[in-house]
């Protein structure tokens, strides 16, 4: 299923528009052919994305062909600069490919105009990322619905009601974003990314600027999402403690997926990380072990870097 062959391009431009997608998604209604018959969410076949042209180029992506299985949480994983962000915004049409072709269900975005992928990512896909971006003169249940008020479309008010209650929002609601926790935030913006029920979510690093208990809240929110909403999730993350909390975890070499794990623990994901620094936590990359990028610990020492968010 991996591998692939090198295909240097010139950087085509970036779509990323920041406000856009952290504003997440209106409606989803999930039409009858939106979704992929087979159980796939999303997928990606030969995706290549480079940066730069000439001898500047950086192969972000070498030709990766990837599944996103519907109703499952996937983590992506491996070393700074493998490719995981880039792979996350090829994947939600947040940037242009080199080269290869992306699906959402039975939607291919490669190609698709800016518009048609604006409304996409707009009705079919949830985002969250580390920082929260909540609109801080808006109270919590004004952040959560805006997406889909900017769009004109009414919320399922028993879904947006088991959202909340499943976050434990409801004595929230009333809130600023300055008078909620960071823990709280986060949860506001998952309530957002999941308020219209999108077919995808896509989570980078939500845990990133959170303490390690607020991290394992948000971390147990979108288990939840997964498996009492039915919603697909693929976080990026640098913390194996994080990444345990998924089903699957992909990870990330040099622009390639080199491995995966099934039903990770902690443990297992901290040992495969190791591989990728020679089993060193001196060697450059070596900053995913511990996560969030802290300092390294004295030679010698025990593996005091071992995850940060553990799964019980
Ligand atoms: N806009 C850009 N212009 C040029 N190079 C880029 C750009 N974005 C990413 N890259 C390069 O592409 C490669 C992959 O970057 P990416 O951000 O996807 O890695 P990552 O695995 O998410 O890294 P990190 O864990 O540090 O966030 C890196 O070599 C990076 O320097």
């Amino acid at each position: 299923m991996w591998g692939g062959s090198h295909y240097p391009r010139p950087g085509p431009r970036s779509r990323y528009v920041l406000e856009e997608a952290a504003l997440s998604t209106p409606a989803a209604e999930h039409a009858p052919g939106h979704a992929s018959a087979d159980g796939i969410a999303a997928r990606a076949h030969g995706l290549t994305k480079a940066y730069g042209s000439g001898e500047t180029s950086v192969i972000a992506l070498d030709s990766v062909d990837v599944e996103i299985a519907r109703g499952r949480f996937t983590a992506v994983m491996g070393p700074s600069g493998s490719g995981k962000s880039t792979l996350m915004h090829c994947l939600a049409g947040l940037d242009t490919v080199s080269a290869g072709q992306v699906w959402l269900g039975d939607t291919e975005i490669t190609g698709l105009k800016e518009r048609d992928l604006t409304r996409l990512r707009r009705d079919r896909i949830g985002f969250m990322f580390q920082s929260f971006n909540l609109i801080p003169t808006l109270n919590a249940a004004e952040n959560i619905t805006l997406p889909m008020d900017i769009a004109g479309k009414k919320p399922d008010e028993k879904w947006l009601d088991q959202v909340i209650d499943t976050l434990g929002l409801r004595d929230r609601l009333k809130h600023r974003p300055a008078q909620l926790s960071g823990g709280q935030q986060q949860r506001v913006a998952c309530a957002r990314a999941l308020a219209s029920r999108p077919e995808l979510i896509f989570a980078d690093e939500p845990t990133g600027n959170l303490d390690s208990r607020a991290g394992l809240e948000v971390l147990g929110f979108l288990r939840e999402a997964v498996d009492e909403l039915g919603q697909t999730v693929v976080m990026v993350t640098h913390d194996p403690g994080a990444a345990a909390h998924s089903d699957l975890v992909l990870f990330l070499g040099d622009g390639r997926i080199v491995d995966e794990m099934e039903r990770p623990t902690a443990e297992a994901v901290l040992e495969r990380m190791r591989l990728f620094t020679g089993g060193s936590p001196q060697t450059p990359g070596s900053d995913v072990i511990r996560g969030h990028h802290e300092e390294s610990p004295p030679p010698g020492a025990a593996p005091a870097d071992a995850p940060s968010l553990d799964k019980d």
